[in-house]
């Protein structure tokens, strides 16, 4: 089916956002591009929309810009993710996601079978700031967006004070408009209450 209305495309509502929608490329876990995604865009539905604006509002007051890696993710995508799980013997992007983990520990705890992202009011994003020369770079979360590993669990208690202290800056950020952290992966946020508890969305990323 088509988008619904209450959904908004994020590029447009939220345009000083960065966006590396990674699933669209082949720069991802899976090493190729995540079906269902036809553009690089961040589609949200819109009570999550404006909490992620208020976010950026806030940000911006500290000189910090949203980067963003994924918000709504169809169902068919979540299927790609499945094939790629059971496919044991791929493991080319094993050494760059999960060097620690086995293939087969990852869905479940790190990949999720029904995810948040597909009911649309989750968004996988971190902090940038600008450097000397003024461009911006990705605060240090001790481990990288889709780093399947205990190090990307967000209270990891092995991390740098200043890691750790950039990671509940975003925290604090997303909790006060109304986002929760999922804790085994410090990059990922969903509004609560959901505004779609049970529907899990298959229209296409354009
Ligand atoms: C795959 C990763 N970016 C993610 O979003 N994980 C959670 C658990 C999910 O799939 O919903
Ligand atoms: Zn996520």
């Amino acid at each position: 089916g088509p988008m619904p209305e209450d959904f908004v495309e994020m590029n447009q509502a939220l345009p000083d956002a960065i966006y590396d929608i990674r699933y669209y490329t082949d720069n991802n876990f899976v090493g190729e591009p995540v079906e269902g995604y036809l553009e690089p865009k961040c589609i949200l539905q819109q009570q999550a929309a404006k909490a992620l604006q208020e976010v950026a509002t806030k940000a911006s007051e500290q000189g910090l810009k949203l980067k963003i890696f994924d918000c709504y993710r169809p169902q068919r995508s979540v299927a790609h993710f499945m094939r790629w799980a059971q496919d044991l013997s791929d493991i080319h992007t094993k050494a760059d996601y999960y060097p620690n983990l086995p293939k087969d520990k990852l869905v479940g705890e790190y990949i999720a079978e029904r995810s948040g992202h597909s009911r649309g009011a989750t968004v996988d994003l971190t902090l940038a700031r600008q450097d000397s020369e003024g461009n911006w770079q990705e605060l240090d979360m001790a481990s990288p967006f889709d780093m399947f590993d205990p190090l990307s669990n967000t209270a990891n208690p092995t991390i740098s004070a200043e890691q750790a202290a950039n990671r509940q800056l975003l925290k604090e950020l997303m909790e006060s408009a109304g986002f929760s952290n999922y804790a085994m992966e410090w990059w990922h946020y969903s509004l609560v209450p959901q505004p779609y508890p049970d529907t899990y969305f298959d229209f296409p990323v354009k």
